[in-house]
């Protein structure tokens, strides 16, 4: 095979389990060599004459070395994860042996695998396309359950398959506007501009929906942060503890007990919420440690995706509470008001409108109405949706060039111009669109996108 692709004839290596002392360890090679490789050190049985997807038990040995008693699986090309020839040995689980057992196979002519090799090759083989790929890593990475559904549909295709059938149809599009230009002389027009028109309409819905779908891609994959801020005392730090149900942060009634701004996470229906406790903001404390406190805690309104604002409902006027409340709000728009200590209420007149949620920390009164609210506003109902949701930023990069550019083919067709102009458009459009699935693309990109994976993957 002559590819242009580094080292893609090698038969590679890797330890496919992770590192440290497990009850077995699993060593995957693929590559025309594997068997011949793998045979060397595995006397008891002539591999290629067994049939594909068997297990074999036996010695492991390196001339009179033993090396481990294993388990074989044995893959026949193009029926494997690769698309090439591939066994998997799973050896006693440690950390020891297994290098003792990639050692052998790399002194018999194996290479060690790069991170994302065997991903890499299943790509090349047209196992998967390149979202597919990238999916298996995403779905590696997953701990919840949003962002494993979201990495399982696209590894299925779910992504792939919205793209593919856009492209097809720009492409009899661009085929017709082609064959325009072969005739140019004569003045025809073989593509209905009127059609063409509605089709650049229909896609830039879908292409635009995807990109809408970004931002809550990006709650499935990074999760939402969330500011709980607020005067000294008013309960932060026993907020904080209630909804991570365990005493974390320090409480007291002492004001500018929390000094320093404290993180945890939960998740909340599958999606998880960094919590940020931060020191109480006063107007004039004359305490240096504090103060420091308190910048931090004005940075981590501005950073912060949810400003918690939480307050004593005992102790506030509407009028104190509608200025502060303006003024988060100059510094982040995302601001849910919760008011705390109601099991210290007694009717006072004032009246709370600004309060979305009436909660006591101590009493754990209203923490789940409040969790709910949190993941409402972090766009939680939309993720059980069967929707494709964009979660890669390479995906959204090119997806914005998708859209810039069939803004441009609209124009071009509302203005007349010719069809060799629309068709430059047409093809940049066609060339972001097929970059996304891999239908399109370069060595270095792709090396750099796989060097992303964990290695024996
Ligand atoms: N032991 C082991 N477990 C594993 C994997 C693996 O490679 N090895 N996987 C890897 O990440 C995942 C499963 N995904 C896989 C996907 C395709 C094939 C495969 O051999 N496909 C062939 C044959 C299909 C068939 O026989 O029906 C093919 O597509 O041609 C294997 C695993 C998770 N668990
Ligand atoms: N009755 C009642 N007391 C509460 C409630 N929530 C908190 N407290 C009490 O209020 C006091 C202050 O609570 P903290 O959680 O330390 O307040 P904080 O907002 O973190 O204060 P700083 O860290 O100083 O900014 C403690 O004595 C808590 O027990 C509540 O819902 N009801
Ligand atoms: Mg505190």
């Amino acid at each position: 095979m002559n590819n242009k692709l580094s080292g893609w004839t090698d038969t590679i290596v890797a330890i496919a389990t992770p590192p440290g002392i497990g009850a077995i360890g699993v060593i995957r090679i693929s590559g025309e060599q594997a068997y011949d490789i793998v045979q060397k050190l595995f006397p008891s049985r002539n591999l290629k004459e067994q049939q594909a997807n068997t297990l074999h038990v036996g010695f492991l040995k390196e001339k009179k070395n033993i090396l481990d008693e294993v388990v074989i699986s044995l893959f026949k090309k193009p029926f494997s994860y690769t698309g090439e020839d591939v066994i998997e040995i799973s050896c006693h689980g440690s950390p020891f042996v297994q290098q003792q057992v990639l050692d052998a196979l790399i002194r018999n002519g194996a290479r060690l695998a790069r991170p994302g090799e065997f991903t890499q090759r299943a790509f090349l083989n047209k196992k998967m396309d390149l979202t597919q790929a990238e999916a298996v890593g995403d779905l590696i990475a997953s701990n919840t359950r949003a962002s494993q559904k979201s990495a399982m549909n696209n590894m299925r295709g779910g992504f792939s398959k919205e793209l593919k059938s856009l492209r097809e149809e720009l492409i009899k599009f661009s085929s017709l506007i082609e064959l325009e230009l072969d005739f140019s002389e004569e003045d025809v027009e073989f593509a209905d501009r009127h059609q063409f028109s509605l089709l650049i309409q229909k896609i830039s819905k879908v292409v635009n929906g995807l990109l809408a779908s970004f931002k809550l891609g990006n709650v499935i994959k990074n999760g939402v942060s969330v500011a709980i801020v607020g005067k000294p005392n008013a309960g932060k730090s026993t907020l904080l503890n209630a909804l991570l149900n365990e005493n974390r942060a320090i409480v007291s009634d002492i004001e500018g007990t929390t000094r320093d701004t404290i993180e945890e996470i939960i998740n909340i229906n599958g999606i998880l919420f960094r919590l940020i406790d931060t020191a109480g903001i006063r107007q004039h404390s004359q305490d240096i440690i504090e103060n420091m406190g308190v910048i931090k805690s004005r940075e981590k309104i501005q950073q912060a995706d949810i400003v918690l604002y939480l307050y004593d409902v005992n102790k506030m006027s509407t009028d104190e509470l509608q200025a502060i409340v303006s003024e988060i709000k100059m510094e982040n728009p995302n601001l849910l008001v919760v008011a705390n200590k109601v099991d210290l209420y007694r009717e006072n007149g004032f009246n709370h409108i600004q309060s979305e949620v009436f909660i006591s920390a101590q009493q754990q009164t209203g923490i789940e109405e409040l969790k709910m609210k949190l993941f409402d506003i972090a766009g939680g109902a939309e993720i059980n949706k069967e929707d494709v949701v964009i979660t890669n930023a390479r995906h959204y990069a090119a997806l914005s060039q998708v859209s810039k550019s069939l803004h441009e083919i609209e124009e071009a067709i509302e203005r007349k111009l010719p069809g060799d102009l629309l068709s430059v458009d047409l093809n940049e459009c066609l060339q972001y669109l097929g970059e996304i699935t891999g239908e399109i693309t370069n060595e270095d990109r792709l090396d750099y996108i796989f060097s992303k994976f964990c290695i024996g993957k």
